[in-house]
C-alpha cells in the first residue's frame, strides 16, 4: 500500500520572531519562514527549523551544517550550541530546548491531537499488541497506530523510527491524522519518551497501564525509577483518565496513587471495573466472557494465541469504550483482528511441528509465551533465544533461566550484539539457563541455531524463535545484516524436508 505522508498538507508558516515568542526567554537572530520542525538530520525537510539539542552522546548543533544543507532555514538551540554556529545562521536561542520542544511543536501544528481520540499505552510488554488491537477494534480505516513496528494512518504505513517518535515528528503525524479524519490514534508510550518529554504538550484522552517487568534498567537504573517514569504519564499534564490492569502489582499501586479518574480491568479474578472471566484458550486464540461495570456480559473472541493477549485485548476495548465507542462494535472489531507481525506469528512451511516467531526479549515475555505454548504442545518445546547488546544486562540471565525452566531444549544464540562481544552476551544468558531443567545448547550464529532447532523438531513439537519478532536485520557492530527469523525458518524448513 502507498506510504502515507509524514507532514500535513496544510503547512504552517511561522516567522522566527513568532517562533521566539512561543518560548519564554528566547532570543532570535535573523529571519526565516519556518514551515516544519525536525530534531534529527535524518528527518530534515526544506523549510524546517532544526532543533539542535544537547544529547547524551553529542550535541545536535554539530549537525547544523548538514541540516542547513538539507534545507533547514533556521536553528533552535541552547547557548552552547549557538556558540558553534556560523555567525549568519538564523537562530532562536533558548535555555532548555528539549524541555519546551513538545509544547512548541503542538502549538506549531495547532494542537492536532485535540481533533480525535488519543489513547497512550504504556507497560513493559504488550504495548504494540494492544495498539494493534485498538486499531482492529475501531476498524483500520478510522484509526491510527504509532509504535515499534511503525506508524499507520487510516491503514496506510507512514515512516517513523522510534517506538514513540520525538515530539516534532509526533505532532506532524498527529496533524496528518487530523487531515485524514481518523476517529482515534492508539500510540505506544515508552518510558524513554516520558522521561525525554516526547509526549509533553498535549493531553491523552486515556492512558493505559499494562504491566511492569524487567527491562531498560540500563536507562532507568532501578525498578523504582522505571515505575516512577511510567507513573508520570498518569498525571493531569499527560492524560485525562487512566485505564489500569489490576492483575499487575505495579498496576494496583498506580491505581491507588494516581489523581486521574481510573477505570480498572482484570483477566485473573481481581475486583476490577471490567472483568474477563471464563477464559478458554486454544491453539489460535482465546474466548472469554467480558463483564462491563454495569454487569452486562459480552462474549469476546481474541484471535491471537496466548492467554496474555486477552489482557491486551481487554485493555484496548476498555480504553475505547470509555471514550464513547460502542462495545459491541469494538468486540466485533477485535474478533476480526489480523495477527500482529512477529508476535506469536506462526510460520507454516508444511512441517509436522509448530513454528512460532515471537518478540519476547524480556523475562516476563519469555515466560508468558512458553506458558502459553506448553498446553498446546504434545511433544517437546524448543526455544531459540538470545539477548541484545548495549541494552539492559541484568535481564539476560533471567531470560535464560525462565527459558530453561519452561522449555525442553534451549538454543542460546545471538540477537543484535551491537557493540558488545557476542560470546559474552551468550555467556550471561547461559549462566541463567544452567539453573533450569532443559537441555541447553550454545550456537552463536542465529541461522545455525534455528537450523539446529528445526533439525531436532519432531511431529508434535513446537519451535519458538524468540527476541526479534518483526525485525528484519541482525545488528553486529554498526552494520545491520539482513535477517528475518520468519524467512530463515521457511528456508530452513524447506531445506530440511
Ligand atoms: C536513550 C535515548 O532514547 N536516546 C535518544 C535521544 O538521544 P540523545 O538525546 O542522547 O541524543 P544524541 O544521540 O546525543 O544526539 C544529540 C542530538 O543530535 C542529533 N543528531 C544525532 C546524530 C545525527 O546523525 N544527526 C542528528 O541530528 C540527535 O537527533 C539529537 O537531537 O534522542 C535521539 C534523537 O531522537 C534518539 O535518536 C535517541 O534514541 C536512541 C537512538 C535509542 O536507541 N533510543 C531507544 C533506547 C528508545 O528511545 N527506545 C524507546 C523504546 C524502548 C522500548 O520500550 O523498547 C522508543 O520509544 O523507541
Ligand atoms: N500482556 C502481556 N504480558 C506478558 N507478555 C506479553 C504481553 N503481551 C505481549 N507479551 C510478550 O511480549 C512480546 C512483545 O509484545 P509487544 O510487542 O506487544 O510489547 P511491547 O510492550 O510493545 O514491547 P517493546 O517495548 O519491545 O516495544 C510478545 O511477543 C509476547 O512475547
Ligand atoms: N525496543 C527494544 C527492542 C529489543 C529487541 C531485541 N531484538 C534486542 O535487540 O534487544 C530495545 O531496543 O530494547
Ligand atoms: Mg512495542
Amino acid at each position: 500500500m502507498d506510504e502515507m505522508r509524514v507532514r500535513p498538507f496544510d503547512t504552517p508558516t511561522w516567522s522566527l520572531a513568532e517562533v521566539a515568542a512561543a518560548w519564554s526567554g528566547a532570543t532570535a537572530e535573523g529571519d526565516a519562514s519556518v514551515t516544519g520542525i525536525s530534531l534529527s538530520t535524518r528527518d530534515v525537510v526544506a523549510g524546517d527549523l532544526f532543533a539542535a539539542l544537547p544529547g547524551a552522546s553529542t550535541h545536535g548543533a554539530r549537525f547544523a551544517p548538514q541540516a542547513l544543507e538539507a534545507g533547514a532555514v533556521a536553528i533552535l538551540t541552547d547557548a552552547e550550541g549557538a556558540a558553534t554556529l556560523p555567525g549568519d545562521v538564523p537562530r532562536v536561542v533558548v535555555e532548555e530546548p528539549r524541555r519546551g520542544l513538545a509544547a512548541f511543536a503542538a502549538r506549531f501544528y495547532d494542537r492536532p491531537s485535540s481533533r480525535f481520540t488519543t489513547v497512550g499505552v504504556t507497560g513493559t510488554q504488550g504495548k504494540t499488541t494492544t495498539t494493534y488491537l485498538a486499531e482492529a477494534a475501531l476498524g483500520e480505516s478510522r484509526s491510527a497506530v504509532i509504535g515499534t513496528i511503525g506508524t499507520r494512518i487510516a491503514g496506510r504505513p507512514a515512516a517513523s523510527s522510534l517506538t514513540t517518535p520525538e515530539a516534532p515528528a509526533l505532532q506532524a503525524l498527529f496533524a496528518v491524522m487530523a487531515e485524514e479524519q481518523v476517529a482515534a490514534c492508539a500510540m505506544e508510550v515508552s518510558s524513554h519518551a516520558i522521561v525525554q518529554g516526547r509526549v509533553d504538550g498535549f493531553v491523552l484522552d486515556a492512558a493505559v497501564f499494562l504491566n511492569l517487568g524487567r527491562d531498560h534498567l540500563d536507562f532507568h537504573h532501578d525498578l523504582e525509577s522505571y515505575f516512577a517514569a511510567k507513573a508520570e504519564l498518569f498525571t493531569p499534564e499527560h492524560a485525562r483518565r487512566a485505564v489500569i490492569n489490576l492483575d499487575d502489582a505495579h498496576g494496583r499501586r498506580l491505581a491507588q496513587q494516581t489523581v486521574l479518574p481510573v477505570t480498572t480491568f482484570s483477566t485473573e479474578g481481581a475486583p476490577a471495573d471490567w472483568r474477563a472471566v471464563n477464559v478458554r484458550s486454544h491453539r489460535l486464540g482465546s474466548d472469554v466472557t467480558l463483564i462491563s461495570p454495569d454487569g452486562t456480559e459480552t462474549e469476546l473472541s481474541v484471535p491471537l494465541a496466548g492467554a496474555f493477549n486477552v489482557s491486551n485485548a481487554v485493555a484496548a476495548i476498555v480504553a475505547l469504550a470509555g471514550e464513547g465507542h460502542d462495545l459491541r462494535e469494538l468486540v466485533r472489531g477485535v474478533a476480526s483482528a489480523r495477527g500482529v507481525p512477529g508476535r506469536m506469528e506462526r510460520v507454516d512451511a508444511g512441517q509436522p511441528f509448530t513454528a512460532v516467531v515471537d518478540y519476547a526479549h524480556k523475562p516476563e515475555a519469555v515466560e508468558a509465551v512458553l506458558a502459553a505454548l506448553r498446553p498446546v504442545t504434545a511433544g517437546r518445546l524448543i526455544v531459540v533465544i538470545g539477548a541484545g547488546g548495549d541494552r539492559d544486562r541484568g535481564k539476560r540471565p533471567l531470560m535464560g533461566e525462565v527459558a530453561a525452566r519452561l522449555a525442553d531444549l534451549v538454543v542460546v544464540t545471538d540477537d543484535n550484539p551491537r557493540s558488545e562481544e557476542p560470546a559474552r552476551i551468550r555467556a550471561e544468558v547461559l549462566a541463567g539457563a544452567e539453573r533450569g531443567t532443559a537441555e541447553v545448547l550454545e550456537v552463536g550464529d542465529r541461522r545455525e541455531a534455528i537450523a539446529v532447532a528445526v533439525g531436532q523438531a519432531r511431529t508434535g513439537d513446537t519451535v519458538v524463535v524468540a527476541g526479534k519478532g518483526h525485525e528484519r536485520g541482525q545488528q553486529v557492530g554498526d552494520v545491520v545484516h539482513p535477517f528475518d527469523d520468519r524467512e530463515v525458518l521457511v528456508e530452513l524448513i524447506g531445506g530440511a524436508s
